[in-house]
């Protein structure tokens, strides 16, 4: 068993002609985590990931795995498995023979893929259909093979593009669970593009948000969900109704009453509040577990949702 491969991105940018899809991307991934582009549509999380692939060829910058830059070495030989949100399984396979199409490029000797291909399938519960062909699955079943295709040949990276964006919300949650058990029994770095902020929260270990191709926030779920750094972060993460404050020296003030709060950068702008919030009323004696700060680069200078149970305007609940 190969021990788990580190990936920094250093200084990435992507251009096509003058539009800039990627600005200037740094990211140091941890062996054997478990890390999450989020974002928006058209943020960059594809181009990033394709760039990790070798799909795409950064205009700037360097891919670096196990001490090697990878910018010479094409996808084939990165030694990463990839699982997309259209499964890519060829159909004229059945479910062995596509698991164990990876390891027939690599040369495996004849004994060692049947084992290694049954190991797979029992990784991701579907020994018993080794012999069916991919047709006559269903769409969990099929992003289930790509998944033991993804990892029969031992990859030292998995990338996954929205692989579950095609299921449906039941069927979608209870994938999350099996994909992050899987991780966490075979220890492979992951990187996981989704748009979805719930999936996001529920599955990594760190989270890359991502916004018109820069990183506006890195950080664990709970740290990027509490502390947003900017109020694009605070809104896309989930509900949150942001409040205008003032700031006066290290102060905080809502309303004109000033706000007791444990964290809060000097140039916040806004008092985020998320719906299982428990603040009562204004002000609030908030603790940095129950609210937060944002720097501002809002669309509005007032609360923006109000979709919290505690919803404000001037003051006055609504
Ligand atoms: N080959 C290309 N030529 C020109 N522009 C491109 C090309 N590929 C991507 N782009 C642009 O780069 C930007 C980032 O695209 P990308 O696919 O990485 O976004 P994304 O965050 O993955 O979006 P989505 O969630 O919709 O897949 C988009 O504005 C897209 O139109």
């Amino acid at each position: 068993m190969t021990t788990a491969a580190n990936l920094d991105i250093i200084g990435v940018a992507k251009s096509y002609g003058t539009f800039t899809a990627l600005d200037n991307v740094s990211l140091a991934i941890q062996p054997g985590e478990f890390l999450t582009l989020l974002g928006p549509s058209g943020s960059g999380k594809t181009t990033l990931l394709m760039s990790l692939a070798g799909f795409v060829r950064p205009t700037r910058g360097h891919i670096v795995s196990r001490g090697k830059d990878l910018a010479q070495v094409p996808p084939h030989k990165r030694n990463f498995g990839m699982v997309f949100q259209s499964y890519s399984l060829f159909p004229h396979m059945n479910v062995a023979e596509n698991v164990a199409y990876p390891l027939k490029l690599r040369k495996v000797s004849k004994s060692e893929i049947t084992e290694r291909v049954t190991r797979a399938l029992e990784l991701v519960q579907l020994a018993h259909l080794a012999d069916r062909p991919i047709a006559k699955l269903s769409g969990g079943q099929k992003q289930r093979i790509a998944l033991a295709r993804a990892v029969v040949f031992s990859p030292d990276v998995l990338l996954m593009d929205e692989p579950l964006s095609a299921l449906d919300k039941n069927l979608r949650e209870a994938m999350q669970f099996e994909i992050r058990n899987l991780h966490d029994k075979l220890g492979i770095t992951t990187v996981y593009v989704t748009h979805d902020q719930r999936e996001a929260l529920t599955m990594s270990d760190r989270i890359a948000v991502l916004k018109s191709g820069r990183i506006a926030q890195i950080g664990a779920p709970r740290e990027i969900y509490d502390y947003p750094t900017d109020s694009f972060v605070a809104e896309f993460l989930g509900e949150s109704t942001l409040l205008p404050v003032e700031s006066r020296g290290s102060q905080y003030h809502f309303a004109g009453t000033p706000l007791r709060v444990e964290a809060g950068s000097p140039d916040a702008r806004f008092l985020m509040v998320r719906p299982e919030s428990s603040i009562s009323g204004i002000p609030p004696s908030a603790t940095a577990t129950t609210v937060s700060m944002a720097r501002s680069n809002a669309r509005s200078s007032r609360a923006t949702r109000c979709r919290s149970r505690w919803c404000w305007t001037a003051a006055r609940p609504c």
